[in-house]
């Protein structure tokens, strides 16, 4: 299930994976998306969830049971990272949620002055995180860099 605040590039991730398309002009999601990606000898069954407030009620629901919980942050949007942690530890402190893995991307490293991975790790608190697997990348779908290790990271949740 992949989730996060609204542009922080949910849908340009799985559009990016799936398809190798990127765009600058993306819709914003409405509720959530289902997709399947296969890659290799992985299919990927992905809920991509729309991050307006509005539809953040839906995150919990969309997560429990998956293999594995994506969390896209806009890492030049620093402004953000605040909201984006609330609702972060807000979504990991469900009780339906223990032990989901979490994926943290720190996405659109293609621009000038967005945050590290250590800055992310500390902005959203993910070192007070206990009980689950936990991984952090800083990446881009604009430029796919990293995204191979992302898929890495996601093949290695696969059963
Ligand atoms: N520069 C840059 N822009 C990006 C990147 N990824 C996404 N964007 C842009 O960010 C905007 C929002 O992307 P979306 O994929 O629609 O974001 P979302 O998280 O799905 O948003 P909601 O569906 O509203 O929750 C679009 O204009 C994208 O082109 C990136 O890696 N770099
Ligand atoms: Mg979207």
């Amino acid at each position: 299930s992949v989730v996060g605040l609204q542009a922080s590039g949910k849908t340009s991730f799985v559009n990016v994976i799936g398809s190798g398309q990127w765009s600058e002009e993306v819709v914003p999601t409405v509720a959530f998306n289902f997709r399947k990606v296969r890659k290799g000898n992985v299919t990927l069954k992905i809920w991509d969830v729309a991050g307006q407030p509005r539809y953040r009620s839906l995150w919990e629901r969309y997560c429990s049971g998956v293999d594995a919980i994506i969390f896209v942050v806009d890492s030049h949007d620093t402004d953000k990272f605040e909201t984006a942690r609330f609702e972060l530890q807000n979504l990991l402190s469900q009780p339906s949620l223990v032990g989901v893995p979490l994926l943290v991307l720190g996405n659109k490293n293609d621009l000038e002055g967005h945050a590290s991975v250590n800055e992310l790790i500390k902005a959203l608190q993910l070192d007070k995180l206990q009980g689950r697997p936990i991984s952090c990348y800083s990446c881009s779908m604009k430029s796919q860099h990293n995204l191979d290790i992302v898929m890495q990271w996601l093949a290695g949740r696969s059963h």
